[in-house]
């Protein structure tokens, strides 16, 4: 964090980058969204074909959309069986959430269940792709303008330390306001695990079912993509109240990066190995899918024990889980776990994150490099986040984290990075 007063440091090459990747994220998303369904499905190549204009915009597409994003937004205005305080801000305020992310799970899957029971053909979804994603990153556009218009108005405790670089560019793409809310309502908080995480596993269903009507029953490929990423988003929203330790919450302005991540890109890049395998059926033996979950429960062991541990740790560090472990103290008053799994890289959840995004690929074969994409963006944003995060680290900790450096020399994958 940038010393008071002082603006931080510019990032995602700054202005002229933020305009390229407002450019380049959708056209990727698109580009990946064409060549999933074309025969090719080269993820180099070019798409065979260039989708006409009307088959991006459609009327149903954009009162799905609505619908949808009104469907999670009630149900994230219900009532919470539990309420979640936020990190400490910088006017020593504490914000309150509600904890009913999995409630609003099982409440959609039931509304699905009740819908395709009554004759609602889920299937039809994977026709809808391109439009929905359209209609998606218009969304992201418009949101990010009307929050950062409002932060416009916000007070200084209110922006993050990020977007607020003076240029309008850079400052609508990182996003100016920390925690922009209407009322009680938190814009961030909300589109971080609600629509975009439970819509992917909803597109994910509507490729499996669609998988069936068309070979007469899903691959055992699709049923594994389907459960990994259905335990990784239940995981998120089981585990909805460590969502507030990470950087998007605790140090991210809410501007087009992450309105445009949550709401467009997780949604329809995230399903990307279940649209190639909707359109380029994989052959999979069960021994081979065996060793594929081991895989994948590996690094869910690590993703969820790494993030539970460092969680519990930060609400209350007597915790009798984490009482036991080494740590460093620094002159915030915060301490820095250095044994257990924050002992054996800097950033063990990454690792785990890794490890499932492979197990996540590996159903579709090695035929294509498409489905590997989500793999290798993933490497890519973790080490970008891992140095960003350090960045921040060092501006809080100074000598304790050079220490914990010094201790804990690498910083996702052991003995090697
Ligand atoms: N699927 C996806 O697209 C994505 C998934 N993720 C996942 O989200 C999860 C959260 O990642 P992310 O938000 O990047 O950040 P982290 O959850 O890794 O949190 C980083 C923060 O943790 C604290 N911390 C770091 N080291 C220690 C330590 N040794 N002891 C105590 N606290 C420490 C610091 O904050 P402080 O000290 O201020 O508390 C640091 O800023 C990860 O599992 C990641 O894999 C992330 C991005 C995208
Ligand atoms: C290229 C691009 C558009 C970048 C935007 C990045 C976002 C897609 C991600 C930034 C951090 C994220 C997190 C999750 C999803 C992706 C985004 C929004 C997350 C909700 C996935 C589920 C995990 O359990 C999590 C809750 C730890 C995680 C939080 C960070």
């Amino acid at each position: 964090m940038a010393p008071q007063g002082s603006r931080a440091p510019l990032e995602f090459g700054g202005p002229l980058g933020a305009a390229a990747l407002m450019l380049l994220l959708p056209a990727t998303m698109f580009h990946l969204l064409l060549v999933a369904r074309s025969g090719p499905a080269r993820l180099l190549g070019l798409p065979p074909h260039l989708p006409a204009p009307e088959a991006l915009w459609s009327p149903g597409a954009l009162l799905l959309w609505l619908t949808w994003l009104g469907l999670q937004a009630a149900f994230y205005l219900l009532p919470a069986h539990k309420m979640a305080e936020g990190q400490e801000l910088k006017d020593k305020s504490r914000l309150r959430y509600p904890i009913n992310g999995f409630q609003a799970l099982v409440l959609t899957a039931l509304l699905v269940g009740l819908g395709v029971s009554a004759g609602l053909p889920l299937g039809m979804l994977t026709e809808m792709l391109l439009p929905l994603a359209w209609v998606a990153t218009l969304t992201a556009f418009i949101f990010s303008l009307l929050l950062y218009l409002k932060a416009l108005m916000a007070p200084a405790s209110a922006l993050a330390p990020g977007g607020n670089s003076g240029n309008p560019v850079y400052d609508f793409f990182l996003g100016r306001e920390l925690n922009p809310r209407f009322g009680s309502f938190d814009c961030k908080y909300f589109c971080e695990l609600r629509p975009g995480l439970i819509g992917w596993v909803l597109i994910n269903l509507a490729l499996l079912v669609q998988e069936a009507e068309l070979l007469g029953s899903p691959s055992l490929a699709m049923w594994l993509v389907n459960g990994f990423q259905l335990l990784y988003v239940g995981d998120a929203l089981w585990h909805e109240e460590a969502v507030l330790t990470t950087m998007d919450i605790t140090h991210d302005g809410f501007g087009f990066m992450l309105a445009f991540g949550d709401l467009a890109w997780v949604p329809f890049t995230y399903s990307l190995q279940a649209q190639f395998l909707l359109y380029h059926p994989q052959p999979l033996e069960l021994p081979t899918a065996s060793v594929i979950c081991l895989v994948n429960a590996v690094g869910y062991y690590i993703f969820r024990g790494a993030n539970s541990q460092k969680n519990t740790f930060r609400k209350n560090p007597s915790d009798p889980r984490v009482a036991g472990l080494e740590t460093i103290s620094t002159a915030t008053g915060k301490q820095l776990l250095v044994s257990g799994w924050w002992g054996m890289v800097r950033h063990p959840n990454y690792l785990g994150d890794l490890i499932m995004a492979l197990a996540w690929s590996l159903p579709c074969g090695v035929s294509h490099l498409l489905p590997y994409f989500y793999l290798l963006y993933f490497t890519a944003l973790l080490v970008h986040r891992e140095a960003r995060d350090e960045q921040q680290c060092l501006q809080k900790y100074g000598l304790a984290w050079h220490e914990y450096c010094r201790r804990v020399p690498y910083r996702i994958v052991p003995y090697i990075y």
